[in-house]
């Protein structure tokens, strides 16, 4: 199982995020290989959720897209087992907690030990809540990716403290979707995650040009892009993983071709 952290050492990391099912079992794995195969260097998989509120109207769409095709968590592990005969790419799950929790926190971990589902990004996880999973996930090497959101504030010490695998910082307020501006003190938010921990920061929210992918790569460690490819998704249907390794490659160069700061 890949140790997340270790993922981001001297690379500023491409995050892709995809959801699972969406639009349908291979086509979702042709996905996943694609980007890995395009420079992901982790993909985040979605695991669709029937009160989605952090989510804007493209990844609900998706959501929808992956219900018509009777997506369960059973499946999703499928998937994953499928996904693994082609490419060992780092995968982390996004998934509301009641998925997990329904399923049961032990066997849930257990699952991702087994598949190499190296972390899990739980959006209604409030700091507070997390004991009720860390540990068992820690049994199994499994990080709990913490959020830090432009009104973490005070907060932010003790979650970077307790962070492990990377820090998920969301760009903005509101829910997912591409935007053409950001948060405009993300700087100051970094600066604060770096005094307490060195687990590397990962960027979300947003970002879907590769001149946004490289200036969050280069203001953090990574940069994560959802919507953008759930749109090629919707789109391409079983013709998006084309269409997706051409995107994650155009965001990919950028990455690796920092401006210079004068
Ligand atoms: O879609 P965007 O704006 O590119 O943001 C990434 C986001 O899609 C992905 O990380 C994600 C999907 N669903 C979420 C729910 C909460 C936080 C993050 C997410």
């Amino acid at each position: 199982m890949t140790n997340l952290s270790d993922v981001f050492t001297n690379h500023k990391a491409l995050i892709p995020f995809v959801i699972a099912d969406d639009p349908d079992f291979d086509g979702t794995v042709a996905n996943v290989v694609a980007l890995a195969n395009a420079g992901a260097d982790i993909v985040e998989l979605g695991i669709p959720f029937s009160d989605p509120v952090a989510d804007g109207p493209v990844i609900q769409a998706g959501d929808l897209r992956a219900f018509k095709q009777a997506v369960t968590p059973a499946k999703i592990f499928d998937i994953v087992a499928e996904i693994r005969k082609q490419t060992q790419v780092p995968l982390v799950f996004l998934t509301y907690i009641n998925i997990p929790f329904k399923y049961g926190y032990e066997a849930f971990c257990k699952k991702c030990q087994e598949l190499g589902v190296s972390g899990l990004v739980v959006p209604d996880l409030p700091y507070e809540s997390r004991d009720e999973i860390v540990p068992i996930a820690e049994k199994y090497d499994v990080d709990i990716i913490p959020l830090i959101t432009p009104t973490s504030a005070d907060r932010i010490p003790k979650i970077a403290k307790a962070a492990t695998g990377f820090i998920y910082m969301v760009s903005s307020l509101g829910v997912t979707g591409t935007r053409e501006s950001f948060a405009n003190d993300l700087s100051e938010v970094i600066q604060s995650i770096r005094a307490n921990t060195d687990v590397p920061v990962a960027v979300g929210f947003g970002i879907h040009t590769p001149d946004q992918a490289r200036e969050m790569a280069q203001l953090a460690d990574g940069a994560i892009v959802g919507s953008a490819m759930v749109k090629l998704v919707e789109e391409y249907g079983r013709e998006a993983p084309e269409k997706l390794a051409d995107y994650a490659k155009t965001l990919r160069n950028a990455i690796d071709s920092p401006v210079e700061v004068r």
